[in-house]
Parts: structure tokens; sequence; C-alpha cells
């Protein structure tokens, strides 16, 4: 066992997005501070999330693309894919964004050490940690970063089934492909795959895909996804069991009495997401966990036990690179510097690179109106704007919840190309307050997919008896 001399000031478990802004927050602000985590530096983010997922998402635009070019004059055949190396690519675009970041630099800059590679961390007792491979860490503040994992089900069979690694890591593009839950998660499995030529079959146990997006979302992306020829089957039942097929998988399922199975070359589950805490033994620090699960943690980050912390995932909050990042600052903050700072409630825009897009920032229009708000809803078609037409993506819309006194953008919720970007910008709006008619009267570039949130500002600014419908509509943007 290799034990590090004096106690550190902090120990930061955990190499995601909020353990390195942890650990970067607590080395700038002068504090002895050592990062210690089982694999690879960047956690899920780099490796196995958002970098790799979005990469198969651009591969799967590609493909579009290619097939689109024939109308713009581009004869090139029909796009074959190479899975293996297209894979390939994914570890290329993994190891090229770790080399370009600037994270590992300035974390050695500020003096933390880094213990990458250290195996699994488990508590010895409230102030010490010992690794895997053989590290004992002992630290004054100890901040938990350990993000989560996918969610098993519990059916008989379900070691039969795969997560969003497991997809990521086929030889082969499967010739069919049950995805069985239809989140963030589950839509981009079904997305990239349908597009790569899989027969996919999306199981989601709501009434709609995506619940927590607006209700008009859902349904306009359930639709693109039948368009596609995607089988988008919701409000199913309840999973019975998952056997084994010379063919793959078959999933038995039942809803009001009537069963019914459905058959793939495998089964992929996206039921949610669930804190990684099993081996890090947070009993033994005296660290309670939610019902769900989750690391309980109060608006300062604090767990239930003194002087221990958690960011990012694992305390089961917005679970987004941005907000770890935010999180991991917060808490490196208020253990070094004594409770100061609490995390707040920012605006944050959410979004997934299906195709379509879709995106969101602040209120669903049933949030706004359960809130008690008054609001007016302002919806422009991308079929009304220059720039979708151009580039031939004319389905999409964009939906904005407007106070109708306050005359203030309370959400936005986009469908289409460029989704994730036009609700940055929205997001801006809201975070400053703009009333609607100063981003209706905003001289947005044309022709731009931003120009459709301005759009969508006139008529709701129209709507509210501001007059600006007509000027911008004549702009033709
Ligand atoms: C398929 C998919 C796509 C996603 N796409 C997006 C997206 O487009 N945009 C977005 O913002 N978010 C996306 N997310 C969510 C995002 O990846 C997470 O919210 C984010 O990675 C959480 O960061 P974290 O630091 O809390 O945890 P993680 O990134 O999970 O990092 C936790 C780290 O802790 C390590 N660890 C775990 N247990 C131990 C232990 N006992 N000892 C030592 N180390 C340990 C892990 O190995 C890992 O390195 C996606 C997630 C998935 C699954
Ligand atoms: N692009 C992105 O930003 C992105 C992408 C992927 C994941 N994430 C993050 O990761 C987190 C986890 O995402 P997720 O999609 O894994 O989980 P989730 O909890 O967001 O969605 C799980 C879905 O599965 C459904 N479900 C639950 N039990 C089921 C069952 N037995 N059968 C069928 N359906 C069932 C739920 O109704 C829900 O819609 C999210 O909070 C999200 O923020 C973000």
């Amino acid at each position: 066992m290799r034990a590090t001399g004096t106690a550190l000031d902090v120990l930061v478990i955990g190499a995601g997005p909020a353990g390195v802004s942890a650990a970067l927050r607590a080395g700038a602000l002068g504090a002895r501070t050592a990062l210690v985590t089982r694999g690879a530096f960047g956690g899920m983010a780099a490796n196995d999330g958002p970098v790799p997922v979005r990469t198969l998402a651009h591969a799967a635009r590609l493909l579009r693309e290619a097939r689109q070019m024939g109308a713009y004059g581009i004869e090139v055949g029909e796009p074959t894919l190479d899975y293996r190396r297209l894979l390939a690519r994914a570890g290329e675009v993994v190891q090229e964004v770790r080399s370009h970041s600037a994270l590992r630099g300035q974390l050695e800059a500020a003096g933390v050490v880094i213990h990458e590679h250290a195996g699994v961390a488990r508590f010895v007792d409230a102030k010490s940690v010992e690794t895997e491979r053989g590290h004992r860490l002992r630290a004054g503040r100890i901040i938990l970063c350990t993000g989560g994992v996918s969610r098993k089900l519990a059916v008989p069979g379900s070691e039969l089934t795969e997560t969003h690694s497991d997809a990521w890591a086929l030889t082969s593009v499967p010739e069919s492909m049950l995805v069985i839950g239809a989140g963030a998660t589950g839509v981009q499995v079904a997305s990239v795959f349908g597009a790569f030529g899989s027969r996919v079959d999306l199981f989601q146990r709501a009434d709609r895909i995506l619940t927590t997006e607006d209700a008009d979302v859902s349904a306009a992306v359930a639709a693109a996804f039948r368009a596609s020829g995607i089988g988008v089957h919701e409000g199913f039942g309840n999973i019975e069991r998952f056997e084994q097929t010379p063919g793959g998988v078959r999933m038995t399922y039942s809803k009001d009495g009537v069963r019914q199975s459905a058959e793939a070359s495998l089964a992929v589950i996206a039921v949610g997401w669930v804190a990684d805490t099993s081996a890090l033994n947070p009993g033994a620090a005296g660290v309670e966990l939610d019902a769900r699960g989750f690391v309980r943690v109060d608006s300062h980050l604090r767990t239930s036990a003194p002087g221990i912390y958690a960011a990012g995932d694992i305390t089961g909050q917005m679970m987004l690179v941005p907000q770890a990042l935010q999180a991991g600052f917060v808490a490196a903050t208020n253990a070094v510097r004594g409770d100061v700072e609490e995390l707040g409630n920012p605006v944050s825009p959410i979004g997934s690179f299906t195709d379509p897009e879709y995106a969101q920032v602040g209120l669903t229009e049933a949030q706004a109106r359960a809130a008690g708000h008054d609001v007016v809803v302002a919806v422009a078609g991308f079929d009304a704007s220059t720039r979708p037409i151009i580039d031939g993506r004319p389905a999409g819309f964009c939906k904005l919840v407007v106070h109708r006194a306050r005359r203030e953008v309370l959400g936005c919720h986009v469908v289409g190309e460029r989704a994730v970007d036009l609700c940055q910008v929205a997001a801006i709006v809201i975070a400053s307050n703009m009333k609607v008619s100063e981003l209706a009267r905003l001289p947005l570039s044309f022709p731009t997919y931003a120009g459709i949130l301005g759009l969508a500002a006139a008529r709701a600014a129209h709507a509210l008896g501001l007059g600006a419908r007509e000027e911008v509509d004549a702009l033709g943007v």
C-alpha cells in the first residue's frame, strides 16, 4: 500500500468534468490537492458519453448529407458505412480531444497531483481512501465526483441486454435493435443506429418519448423517427423477460393482460442513470444516499458527512457536462473556503444530436402554465425561414413561451437542424431578461438558423400587440 506522506487539504475522487473542475478550483485556491480516478482522465464525458456519441451522430449526418447531394447536382452514389473504420475514428477523436484539452496542464500548473488508472477508490474512514492499485490517500476535505452508470432492469434475462457503451463497441452494425427507454440516451442510440441501417424499435414505458421535453417536441421527434422507419412504441406496458433466440434476443412484455413480444439482434437498455457508489463504500464515511441511490447533498453540495462534498452525476441533479463543471467549482470553493457558495439554478439549455435535433431552455409550455404564468406561445416553422430552405432542411419549429405581462421569454423549444445551437442563443435571451420585442428587433444575420428565433420572437411580439411580426415577415427571415 502506497500512502501519501502528509494529509492533503482536498482529495477529489473521479476525473470526469465534475472532478476535474473541482480539483482545478481547489488547486487554484492554494489547497494541496490530489485527483484520483479509476480509469482514464476525462470521465464518461470524454471517453464514453458525449464525445464518442457526437462522433457517431456526425457520421449519421454525413450519410444523410451524402444522400442529399444529388438534389444539389453532385453525384456520389449511395454511401456505405464501414463501422469498424467509424469506431476507429471515434477512438481517434477521443484521443484528439484529450490531447488538445488544456485541463491537464492547468491542473499540473495549479499543483494538483493526478492519480490516473488508480483502480476503484473506496473509503476506509471519513478522511481516508484506498484504491485498487494500492494508493492510500488522506485528506481534510473529500469531494465525490464518481458519476453514474446505466440503470439495469430487474427482470429475468436482463443479462442478455446491452448498454449504450456496449452498442458503441459493436464490430458491425446489427441487423435489428430493440432500444428500451426513450430519454436522451435511448433516442440517441435509436437515431444513430436507425441511420446506420439497423431496423430499430424504440420502447418507452411512459406515454410519450422524451418526457422532460415540451409535449410538442416529443410529438415531433416521434413523428420524424416513425417517418424514418424507426418503430416508436409509447406506453407499451411492462417488460416480463428477455430470452436468447437463434438470431439474438426476444423481449416479452404485457399491457392490460395482453402479452406480446419483440425480437432483434440485440436489446439496448437506456432506462436511466444511477450513481456509481457501490464500490466507493460511502457508508464507511457516513455519506447518506437518497431514495434513488444518489448521494444526498444540500445547496452547498455538502453530503451528510462533515467535510465530504459531492458534485456531478453522483448527486442525481442535472446530468450534463456544463452542470457537472459548475458543481465541481462550487463544491471545491466550499471545501476550501468554507461553504460560501450555493449551486443555484442557472439557465440551462439541454439538447441532443439526434436526427432531427431537439433542444430546450427554460420552462415548457405545460410547466409555465402549471406555475400559474399567463403566457403567449408563438411558433415559427423552419419552412417559413430562408436558411433551412436553402439547406433542404425545412422540417422543424421554434416555439417560444413568453410571459404576457413581463414580455420576457420563459422557454424556448426547438426541433430541427441546429436546434441545440439555436437554444444557446435563447439561453442568453432568457438569462439577460431581454424583452421579446427587443429580440424581435435585433438584426440577426441573414440567412441563419438563429434568424428563426427572431421570427418566433416577432410572432410573439405581434401576439402581444407589439406589432413586430409584419416587419420581420416582410424581411423573409
Ligand atoms: C450516451 C450519453 C451521451 C451524453 N451526451 C451528453 C451531451 O451531449 N452533453 C452533455 O452535457 N452531457 C451528456 N451526457 C451526460 C454527461 O456525460 C455526464 O453528465 C457527465 O459526464 C457527468 O460528469 P461527472 O464528472 O459527474 O461523471 P463522469 O463523467 O461519469 O466521471 C466520473 C469518473 O469517476 C470515475 N470513478 C467512478 N467510480 C470511481 C471510484 N470508486 N474510484 C475512482 N474513480 C471512480 C469514473 O471512472 C469516471 O472517470 C451524456 C451521457 C451519456 C451516457
Ligand atoms: N445529449 C445529452 O445532453 C444527453 C445524452 C444522453 C444522456 N444525457 C444525460 O444522462 C442522463 C440519463 O439519460 P437517460 O436517457 O439514460 O435516462 P433518463 O432517465 O433521462 O430517461 C430514461 C427513459 O426511460 C424510460 N423508462 C424507464 N423505465 C423504463 C422501462 N422499464 N421500460 C421502458 N422505458 C423506461 C423513462 O420513461 C425515461 O423516459 C439524463 O439526465 C441526461 O441529462 C444527456
